[in-house]
Order: C-alpha cells, then structure tokens, then sequence
C-alpha cells in the first residue's frame, strides 16, 4: 500500500478542479502507464516516444539489486567503502538525496569549481569511482572521471579497478570502458531521461554501492504506482500536476519550503525535475528553494504556489484530501508526505501531467545545448575581456564586451546590484548564480534570502555549473522575467584536465561566460560579479546585499 498524501488549497485546489475532469476524460493516467507517446501532442511524440520508460522500472531494477550487493560486498572485502559519485543533473542528484534521506554516505562530484574537487581527493584508498552520465560525452563528468583517475595513479592505484560506469548503452563513455575496463560497467535503459532516472540503475548503483535501502525505495515506489496510473479522480498525480500547473498567474512559481522533512534535499531533485521539464517555450513552472520559517516573505508576494513537503506515517492507501481542517497561513498550498520512492513517481507522474496541461515536451531540454554551445566556444577561443574590471574592494564588477548586461556607471558592488533588483518586473524573479566551492563556500547561499528581502521576488540560488542542469533551462526557456547575479571566483590553485587542453579553472569560468552571453542573447539582465579573493569577496557582498536599503 501507498504512503502517499497531498492536501491541496487554494489555487492549487483550484487548478486541480478545474484539469482532472478533462485528464480523467482523456484517460491520462492509464494512458501514461501504457507508454502512450501522443498525450503530449504531435511535436513531442517522437521524443515522448523514447522517453517513458520510467513509468515501469520495477522489473529491470529488480534485476539489478543482487548485482549491486555482491559489488558492495567485493569492494568492502577490500576495504573500499567510500563512494565518490562523478555526474551532473539527474545523474547525481537522486543518489544525493537516496543517500542522504537514508543517512548514507555518498561524496557527490557535480563541479567544476578546482577547489571543490581537490576537496574530493582523499581517503583514495578507500575510494571507488562511479561515474554517472546517460549520454557519456558531459563535459564536467568526463573531467571529473579524468581527474580522480589520474589521482588513483598517483597514489599507486589501478585506476581501472576502482571505477564504475552508469551509461547509456553504445555511449561514447560505454564504448571507452570496454576498451579500456572498469570495475564494473552497468548500462541502463535509454528509453529514461536522465532526470526521470531515479529508479534506474543511475539512481540505484551509486546508492545501492554506498549501503542505502534501495530495495525498499523500489518497494514504495511501486506500490505508488497502482495508485498514480489509475483514472481515479482521487490520483494525486494528476492532482498535483494540475495545482502546479493550471494556476495562472500563480503557475509559474512553486515555491519548495524545506521544512525540515526526512527526505533530505527532496526538493533540488523536485527542482530540476520541473524546471528542466517545463521551462520552455516561454512558460514554465520555477521551482523556488526556500528554508522553513522564512516562506512568509516570498507568500506575501501572493502570485506563488507554497509546496510543503511534510513526515507522513503509512497510511492504508493513498490520501487525497483536498480540504485539510488544519488551518494554515498561506493561501495556495500543496502539502505533500510519503516515502521517497512513492515521492519519486508521484513528482515524475505530476510533472508528464504539467507538460500537457501546459502544452510543452516535457522529456527535452532545448536550451542547455546553447549555454554548453557557448562555454566550448569560449573553451577553444577565450574572449578577450572589454577593457578592465571596475574593481569595488575584493569585487570585480565585470563587462564582457557585449555578452552581458553593462553596468557601466555603476561603481560600487551595492549600485550595481540595486540597478539589477531595479529590473525585476512585478511578476519576476531574482536568480543568483554562484560558480564556487558548495561545500566549503556554502556560507553564500545566505544572498538568496537577502535578495529575497531586498526585491520582495521569489529568489532562486543555484550553484554552478550544477544548476545549468536544472534551472538553467528554465531561465532561458522559461517565461522572460528574471534577472540574473552571476558570481565567479578566483581559485588560488587550479587543476589540469588530464589529457584535455584545459585545466578546470579555464572549463568553469567558459562555463560561466557562457552562459551569461546565451543569457543576454536572450535579453535577460545578467550582473557578473568576480571574486578575487573568495573569503574577502563572500563576507563583502554577504555585507553589501545585507546593508542595501
Ligand atoms: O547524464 P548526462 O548525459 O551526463 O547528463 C546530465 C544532465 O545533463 C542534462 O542532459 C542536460 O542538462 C540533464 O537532463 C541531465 O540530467
């Protein structure tokens, strides 16, 4: 039985009011779980076509359980019991969030940042490899892998003997570990997208590898699934995909409240799920990020949908209640509990659900490819920088020629960001952008709240280049009302890509121009920020930001 719940209010009730009957009409949910490839129009139907897999990933997962387990064992025999895990997207972030909700350990390599990385570079004796990425050709994976191996030859280390492979079959990453050998090579079924991959061997071998449950995962998510493929007017998914995405003007920002749920950073892989999957065409629905205690701000902002992920015991089947008696605040509620693999059908189904209703493909990602376009471009051929930085303490305000939005005139890091807020429309968002160490620099994440305060906008953070994987779609293909901070940074020492014409410093900083220049192509204000100094540079904006009036 299904532990699921979800209590919808509001708009969200509404919303849900207003597209089951029609969803029901079309006998959506029994049509997603036949792999139907036209709910989602003409345009999507050949995409669609490869990409619904995900709806019954039992049988294979099941399959590969017992093979996870004798490779746990045969490593632990060795004494390697430390998983580092080399991917981005969806080949990263629901091992991160399995592994976490079970209190696991897992180090996830989803950087570029060279501090980051040499961060990860340690216990290698204890240490296995896995290397995640569903097209096997991601630039950041690829130099990822490259790195932590030629780490394990300097520490005397096979390199081979310590790397697993999560790939698409014929992948160029697949084809390379034949040739060369891995610990192991697990191909997964490429009829999944890769953020749809969370029950697939990319969500499965990491986390299996490192000693989470994943055989209950699997358990829960398919007993969710009974209850999602029926056309059933009580199946949240289809509720949940109508709240979140037939609520205009609301529609097109849910605000994710962590509010201290077990199922820990449920919401980034809730983030790039939506945002990556709806962001396109102009509309879309942008996932906000926000902690508990602080959502008042961002609901007074009225046009936001408030998602609660909430601790729910296992109940007797699904609920769906749709008129809670308990009294809450916010206007526009979707309160949602389960365990984590019934959260992850319940978010995959809702979300096919919000790409019909809002008429988009929901398996494609159109607008990644220029910002990875733009950063190889500037990769082979850097751009010369337009004239010098305008310097403001351990801050360089930076104007790139014609790639980003000038800030000329505005001398100070405090005038240039108030002529950024000064750019948010009415119905707009703020969306900080930070190419630095996530770990060790986590401290910087506190602008999101203050932006927050000083716009009075939902305010999005996302660190790079982890969030191009996620809501960098939504910001280029999403609607036009954004306004982007980029900040980037100094690193005191960079590292090689081994056998590549690039070291890792050179990779981020592309990466970062990159996507400013497809930003401004896009007519979206960009204000790049430069941190000579990390440590100087996060307490000065930290200090700025929070002083602004
Ligand atoms: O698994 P791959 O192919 O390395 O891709 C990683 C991520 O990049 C994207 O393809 C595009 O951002 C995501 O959808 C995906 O999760």
């Amino acid at each position: 039985m299904s532990s699921l719940s979800l209590s919808l209010l509001g708009a969200a009730r509404a919303g849900a009011e207003a597209q089951v009957p029609g969803l029901l009409d079309h006998e959506f949910a029994s049509r997603l779980a036949a792999k139907d490839h036209t709910l989602w129009g003409p345009a999507a139907e050949s995409e669609a076509a490869e990409r619904l897999g995900w709806v019954s990933p039992f049988e294979s997962a099941q399959a590969l359980l017992s093979q996870i387990g004798q490779l746990r064992e045969n490593l632990a025999a060795e004494g390697v019991t430390r998983v580092l895990l080399a991917g981005m997207g969806g080949s990263s972030l629901a091992p991160e969030v399995i592994c976490a909700s079970d209190d696991v350990d897992l180090v996830v390599l989803d950087s570029t940042d060279p501090q980051q990385v040499a961060a990860t570079l340690t216990d290698l004796d204890r240490t296995v490899l896995v290397v995640s990425s569903k097209s096997g050709s991601t630039v950041e994976t690829d130099s990822q892998r490259r790195i932590v191996q030629r780490a394990f030859a300097d520490a005397g280390i096979d390199p081979q003997s310590r790397t697993v492979v999560v790939t698409d079959p014929g992948s160029p990453l697949a084809q390379q570990s034949e040739q060369d050998g891995v610990r192991a090579l697990f191909t997964a079924d490429p009829t999944v997208g890769g953020r749809y991959s969370a029950l697939t061997a990319f969500g499965l071998v990491p986390s299996g590898l490192a000693g989470a449950d994943v055989e209950t995962l699997l358990e829960d998510a398919e007993d969710a699934a009974e209850v999602l493929f029926a056309d059933d007017a009580a199946n949240p998914g289809l509720q949940l995909g109508a709240a979140i995405s037939a609520t205009s003007p609301l529609r097109d920002k849910l605000v994710i409240v962590d509010a201290g749920s077990t199922l820990v950073g449920l919401g980034a892989w809730i983030e790039q799920l939506i945002a990556e999957s709806t962001g396109k065409d102009g509309t879309g629905v942008l996932p906000v990020i926000v902690a508990d205690g602080e959502p008042e701000l961002t609901r007074e902002a009225g046009d936001v949908l408030v998602v609660e992920i909430v601790d729910v015991e296992a109940e007797d089947g699904a609920s769906v209640d749709a008129d809670p008696e308990e009294t809450v605040v916010t206007p526009h509620v979707v309160r949602t509990g389960g365990s984590l693999g019934a959260q992850f059908m319940l978010w995959e189904t809702a979300t096919a659900v919000a790409g019909a209703v809002l008429g988009v493909n929901p398996f494609d990602q159109p607008d990644v490819e220029s910002a990875k376009a733009a950063a190889r471009g500037l990769l082979d051929s850097p751009a010369p920088a337009a004239g010098e930085p305008i310097r403001d303490g351990a801050v360089e305000i930076r104007t790139r020629g014609d790639q980003v939005l000038l800030t000329s005139g505005q001398a100070t890091v405090a005038e240039s960001v108030q002529a950024l807020l000064a750019r948010v429309p009415d119905n707009g968002y703020v969306a900080v952008m930070a190419y630095l160490d996530r770990i060790a620099e986590s401290q910087l994440g506190d602008l999101r709240p203050q932006l927050a305060a000083q716009s009075g906008r939902p305010t999005t953070f996302g660190w790079g280049p982890r969030f191009l994987h996620s809501t960098g779609q939504f910001h280029k293909g999403g609607p036009a009302v954004g306004v982007f901070l980029q900040i980037t940074a100094a690193a005191d020492h960079d590292l090689q890509v081994p056998d590549r014409p690039f070291t890792l410093g050179s990779l981020i900083s592309a990466q970062a121009d990159g996507d400013a220049q497809v930003l401004a192509d896009h007519g979206r204000p960009v204000l790049q920020l430069h941190l000579s100094d990390r440590g100087a540079g996060i307490s000065q904006l930290l200090e700025v930001v929070g002083e602004l009036g």
